[in-house]
């Protein structure tokens, strides 16, 4: 299938087996990338050394509130809600609104 790649993001390593087996299926950003629209087709590749590893679709793209996050949003990060919560503030510190971003692998 051919398809207009619309844009691009990046995720640590450390997410890629996940995303690609489809346990992890949004990702939650702050403001700067806040753009991403629903439809769009997405080069993904690692934060690290920028080596793509799939195309997304975007399927949802929400504002939402830290203090909201809760057991639904924790599991399609395939996390705890502890766990989320860390990652949240380790990336990117105190954060009161992030932007919800899901998403299906279209390519690999
Ligand atoms: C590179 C980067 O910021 N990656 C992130 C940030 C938040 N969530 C996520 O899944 N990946």
């Amino acid at each position: 299938m051919t398809y207009t790649i619309d844009g691009e993001i990046t995720f640590f390593e450390r997410f890629e087996a996940d995303i690609l087996s489809g346990a992890k299926n949004i990702t939650l950003r702050d403001q700067s990338e806040s753009h991403f629209k629903v439809g769009q087709r997405l080069h993904v590749a690692t934060f690290e050394d920028n080596r793509w590893f799939c195309d997304i679709l975007v399927e949802r793209v929400e504002k939402l509130a830290f203090n909201h996050l809760n057991d639904v949003h924790a599991q399609q990060e395939n996390m705890t809600l502890a766990e989320l919560k860390k990652v949240i503030i380790d990336i990117y510190g105190s954060i009161d609104t992030l932007y919800l971003i899901g998403f299906s692998v279209i390519k690999a």
